[in-house]
């Protein structure tokens, strides 16, 4: 099912950056908050489960464009499933997280993308799986042939990390940021001369909480 026309637009006024919004989807507990703070505030502290969903916005500088990034870090308790839908309407990427450490969760990040396949056209929407954990690597469950395979297969970008050791975290937004603006110019350059493109405008409160 499509969603409602402009949602999912790259957008751009002159000279404002690019906005786009990231929604974290994923099981509890598989790191989801802990990469988005890793990224954000270059910090790494036991955090409490997410309850709803919690907002950010990042500006990431790409040299000759911008790209400002709505992160939406969405509660992976079981509870909270269906309300997680209503936060990736609209979206634009999407990083479907799981634990490499446990299987269920590999499972679940699948599941959370045929959630996205029933809402999204085929490429509408840049979807990386991450597997995170990596420094729990004797633990692990799920190879990391295993997740490149899968990726591959649904045509997904793919990568590992660690938000405890700071492995991978900023290339991981910084490769979803990239592709998208490689996606809006694509658009921009098959647009009409002179044709605007539209602008998700103002997002809502910065680092705010928002519950179901
Ligand atoms: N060893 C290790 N622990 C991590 C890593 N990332 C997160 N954790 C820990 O995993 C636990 C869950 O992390 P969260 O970031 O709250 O996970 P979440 O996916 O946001 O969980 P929900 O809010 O319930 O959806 C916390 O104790 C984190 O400290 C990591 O890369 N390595």
């Amino acid at each position: 099912m499509a969603q409602a026309a402009g949602l999912s637009q790259i957008s751009t006024t002159s000279g404002q950056p690019y906005v786009s919004k990231l929604v974290l989807l994923g099981s509890s507990s598989v790191g989801k908050t802990s990469l988005v703070l890793r990224y954000m505030k270059q910090d790494f502290s036991n955090v409490l489960p997410t309850v709803g969903c919690a907002f950010f916005t990042k500006v990431v500088d790409m040299g000759s464009s911008s790209l400002k990034l709505e992160i939406w870090d969405t509660a992976g308790q079981e509870k909270y499933h269906s309300v997680c839908h209503l936060y990736f309407r609209g979206a634009n990427a999407a990083l479907l997280v799981y634990d490499i450490t446990r299987k269920d969760s590999f499972h679940k990040a699948q599941q959370w993308l045929e959630d996205l396949e029933k809402e999204f056209h085929p490429g509408e929407v840049v979807v990386m799986l991450v597997g995170n954990k990596t420094d729990l690597g004797e633990e692990r469950e799920v190879t990391f042939q295993e997740g490149k395979e899968f990726a591959e297969s649904k045509n997904l970008l793919f990568m590992e990390t660690s938000a405890k050791l700071n492995y991978q975290v900023s290339e991981v937004f910084s490769t979803v940021a990239q592709e998208l603006l490689q996606r809006a110019g694509d658009r921009g350059s098959s647009s009409q001369e002179g044709e605007a493109v539209v602008l998700n405008q103002e997002p809502a409160a910065r680092h705010s909480q928002c519950c179901p």
